[in-house]
């Protein structure tokens, strides 16, 4: 028996959590999709170790808990910004349970943009399209260990799947070659990647509001944090778009190199940022050998055909931070 192991660490709940929102204003609507995923944390051990469900609030309820706070927003439409409806969702739990310590709340927000009809291009009141692949991404842990009243948020953001591609300014020299090297340096190629980033706020207090079990309760905003500039939902666009001007406009030594100058300015312009990691994918256009038709494709500068390669591809990854 000595050698049985012990229990060291446990957390549960509910993954893809599917909920979509309709706020109606009349006849113009404005909807939100999320795919939601909550964890919890507690004095929960003897669910695992004595079989005890007294402890356990059952997943089915958590994502009833989900759609229900959905709907607060219908007093409070602030809590449909993913990282205040992340914030609110673990808080509203770890107040509710004094048993749950900690919850880890992530959003993914699917992108529904409206259709414009018309001569005059006109934004549809209430039909929209799938915006391409790419997400908006929320992570929030909520942590009242310290009491109840005490408690601790940490956000992160970012996005994911936010697919890129440039045709040129991108090389490939220099690396270490050895018996196994069979790739040449080029200094030019295709760079393509499915770009995951997440940036980080510092921790902050938040006091969770009396009687939130009421869905008609008017939920007070955040605004500890944002009046500290702790969190700031604008460094999304900021965010996204020092992404994409740098991936456009660097002279791309490297996957790395590039990772590295990105991260860089998001950090330097903004001031609550405290890191902000990526995991870029190197989706690998190769080109085409077509010299036994007389046509030279594979001087880099000069190859205008080539094959997609859904895998293998390259993964790099890092995170730069606030000195
Ligand atoms: O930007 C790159 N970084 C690498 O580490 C690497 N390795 C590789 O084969 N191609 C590339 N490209």
């Amino acid at each position: 028996m000595s050698d049985l192991g012990y229990l060291s660490s446990a957390c549960y709940g509910k993954d893809a959590v599917r909920v979509f929102r309709a706020v109606r204003e009349g006849s113009t609507h404005t909807v939100f999709e999320y795919n939601v995923k909550v964890l919890l944390e507690g004095d929960i051990e003897v669910s695992y170790t004595d079989a005890d469900n007294r402890v356990t609030v059952v997943t089915d309820r958590i994502k009833n808990i989900t759609y229900a706070r959905i709907y607060s927003s219908k007093v409070s439409p602030h809590i449909l910004v993913p990282e205040r409806f992340a914030e609110h969702l673990g808080t509203h739990i770890v107040s509710k349970y004094t048993h749950i310590n900690k919850t880890f709340v992530d959003i993914e927000q699917l992108r529904w943009s409206r259709i414009v009809v018309g001569k005059d291009r006109k934004p549809h009141p209430h039909s929209f399209f799938r915006d391409g692949d790419e997400k908006r991404t929320v992570k929030v842990k909520i942590d009242g260990t310290a009491g109840k009243d005490k408690i601790q948020a940490r956000i992160s953001a970012g996005v994911n799947d936010l697919l890129v591609l440039k045709s040129s300014g991108s090389s490939f020299t220099s690396f270490i070659r050895d018996e196994y090297t069979r790739l040449k340096g080029v200094d030019d190629r295709i760079f393509s990647t499915s770009v995951d980033q997440n940036y980080t706020f510092a921790p902050f207090s938040i006091s969770p509001p009396k009687d939130e079990n009421k869905l008609d309760i008017v939920i007070p905003a955040l605004d500890q944090a944002e009046a500290g500039s702790v969190w700031d939902a604008t460094v999304l666009d900021r965010a996204r778009t020092i992404t994409l001007e740098v991936f456009a406009e660097d002279e791309s030594a490297s996957v790395q190199a590039t990772l590295y100058k990105m991260g860089q300015r998001i950090i330097a312009e903004n001031a609550g940022v405290q890191t902000v990691s990526y995991a870029l994918p190197n989706k690998h256009y190769i080109p085409v050998d077509m010299s036994y038709m007389g046509v030279d494709n594979l001087t880099p500068a000069k190859a205008e055909v080539f094959q997609p390669v859904a895998a293998p591809s390259g993964l790099t990854s890092a995170t730069v931070s606030r000195k």
